[in-house]
């Protein structure tokens, strides 16, 4: 399928993805990442080639900007009320990002990173077969990015969920990656879909941004 946005122009290729199963969109920026969630999301229609099938998914948008002056308490009940209750979601996923230190604060008055663990908290809790989270460590420091890492992964493992996850820390990206999309470019965009990540993971970082690390 194809998308156009003005000069850009996203092609993507067929792939497969099951249950259980984390696949990393990596590329550099303005290669067309978010286009292609939005995409998957139904929040965007492509040009050309297949219909997207209506998928039960959770999005975690790149940009979070909350507009009421919520609680975090509240925001939760009211957004996952259900999964709050559940002890395996409290245990992997509210107790690891320190979600109840932050219960009685303003959503506004979160800092970058609080707002981050609170955002994908509400991602994970939504029900849903498919997780999509564009950037879940941006704003988060390098050890909070490993924990947020580690919630994701135990989550899709444990609740037997898909998860695509847009990502630019390498080291998360690698930690986190069943598969991975590489975007080639940023006028004309190859999603290469199925590449085993930890077979041609080098390969793949080349690929995305031209650097050998
Ligand atoms: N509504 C729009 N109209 C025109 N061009 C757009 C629109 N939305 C995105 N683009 C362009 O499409 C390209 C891909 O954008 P996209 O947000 O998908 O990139 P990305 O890979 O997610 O980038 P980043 O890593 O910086 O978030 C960019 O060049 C962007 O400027």
């Amino acid at each position: 399928m194809t998308k156009m946005l003005r000069e850009f122009k996203l092609q993507v290729i067929e792939g497969e993805f099951t249950n259980s199963q984390i696949i990393v969109m990596l590329g550099e920026s303005g290669s067309g990442k978010t286009t292609f969630m939005r995409m998957l999301v139904g929040l965007s229609k492509p040009d050309s080639g297949v219909e997207i099938p209506e998928l039960h998914v959770s999005y975690k948008n790149q940009k979070i900007n909350p507009k009421r002056a919520t609680k975090v308490k509240d925001l939760l009940h009211e957004k996952i009320r259900d999964s709050c209750t559940l002890p395996q979601f409290v245990t992997d996923v509210m107790k690891p990002l320190q979600i109840e230190q932050l219960m009685d604060q303003e959503i506004t008055k979160l800092s970058g990173g609080e707002l981050q663990k609170v955002a994908l908290c509400v991602c994970l809790g939504k029900p849903a077969d498919i997780n999509l989270m564009d950037e879940p460590s941006a704003y988060l420091d390098s050890e909070q990015r490993i924990v947020a890492a580690k919630v994701i992964k135990r989550f899709v493992l444990h609740a037997k969920k898909t998860a695509f996850v847009v990502e630019h820390d390498f080291i998360i990206a690698s930690y986190l990656a069943d598969k991975v999309i590489v975007y080639e470019g940023k006028s004309s965009v190859d999603c290469i879909a199925n590449s085993p990540v930890f077979v041609d993971w080098d390969e793949s970082l080349l690929i995305s941004t031209g650097y050998h690390i």
